[in-house]
């Protein structure tokens, strides 16, 4: 069993200013970065999904956000793509203000959302054709580039069927190959492998690697902590809305060990240490 210094507070912000980095000063030019939030807030009514938020991810990172159910990841990805409007602060992509410029910044992204909104009444081929006619995607490109799609994410059989008519993995896969038909410079995925199968899973995980080797920063959130460990080169943990950690893995062991904690911590491990999980009983008593 890993063992972690215990957080010397329960307050947020010794956790934060032990695991996370200080924002560094040049990011206020924006242009250099893939994705860059400063201040960041959203709040409905009195509760704060996401409380001041500054993170900023390089030019071909693949960044994992992580954090348990109601952290503020969903709220902060639908703000840094354009579809919630923050309460205050600023987001770039690709040096671009989201919020001052939305077209020229959604020409830059591709965007898995949570739950998916796709036009059930179309074929998963229609659908992705549609998408690279969104982009503005050369006619011949869409073609070569949806045939390929369908074949490596193994819809080819289906793709001529309704989307309606698709299971939740044969969905997310369609939504996929739309996010990436126009070869984004940033793609946002939120939960990328829900209800994905694991042959899938890897085919997904292949695409991703290669598109990040090519130049794409991916910014994505996930419950796996496997594929986040293996996939991911710098990762960031939100907790009740607040960013609590962020940095490599190899960083954040070292900040673990160095405060006594275990040089070979799982990512697992970090995590429900910066979220303040202990070891509790977590059985039913009337199973006794
Ligand atoms: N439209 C909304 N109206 C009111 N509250 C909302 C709304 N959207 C999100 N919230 C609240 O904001 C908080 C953060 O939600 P969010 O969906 O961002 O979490 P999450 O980290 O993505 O969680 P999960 O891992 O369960 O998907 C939650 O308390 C949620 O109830």
């Amino acid at each position: 069993m890993t063992t972690f210094p215990e957080p010397n507070s329960s307050t947020t912000s010794s956790v934060e200013q032990y695991y996370t980095s200080p924002v560094p000063m040049q990011a206020n030019n924006n242009t250099s970065y893939a994705i860059v939030t400063r201040n960041l807030i959203r709040q409905f009514d009195q509760k704060w999904a996401v409380n001041n938020l500054n993170l900023t991810v390089q030019a071909g990172e693949f960044f994992g956000f992580l954090g348990p159910n109601g952290a503020g990841k969903s709220t902060t990805i639908k703000m840094m793509v354009g579809l919630l409007r923050p309460s205050s602060g600023n987001i770039w992509v690709g040096g671009i203000d989201v919020w001052q410029d939305p077209l020229k910044a959604r020409a830059l992204m591709g965007v898995l959302p949570e739950y998916l909104n796709l036009y059930e009444r179309l074929s998963g081929r229609e659908f992705i054709t549609f998408s690279g006619h969104m982009y503005g995607v050369p006619e011949a490109d869409i073609l070569k580039r949806t045939e390929e799609l369908l074949q490596i994410l193994d819809l080819a059989n289906d793709a001529d069927k309704l989307i309606v008519d698709y299971s939740v993995g044969m969905r997310k896969k369609v939504a996929l190959a739309a996010a990436i038909i126009h070869r984004p410079q940033v793609l946002f995925l939120d939960e990328p492998f829900e209800g994905i199968d694991p042959v899938s899973s890897r085919v997904i995980r292949d695409i991703l690697q290669d598109l990040t080797h090519r130049g794409t920063t991916i910014f994505f959130s996930s419950h796996i902590m496997e594929v986040v460990e293996r996939l991911c080169t710098r990762v960031g943990i939100i907790n009740q809305g607040v960013l609590v950690a962020e940095g490599t893995l190899q960083e954040l062991r070292e900040r673990a060990s160095g405060n006594g904690g275990d040089k070979d911590a799982t990512l697992e491990d970090i995590f429900l240490n910066v979220i303040g999980v202990r070891n509790e009983n977590h059985n039913l008593s009337w199973l006794d």
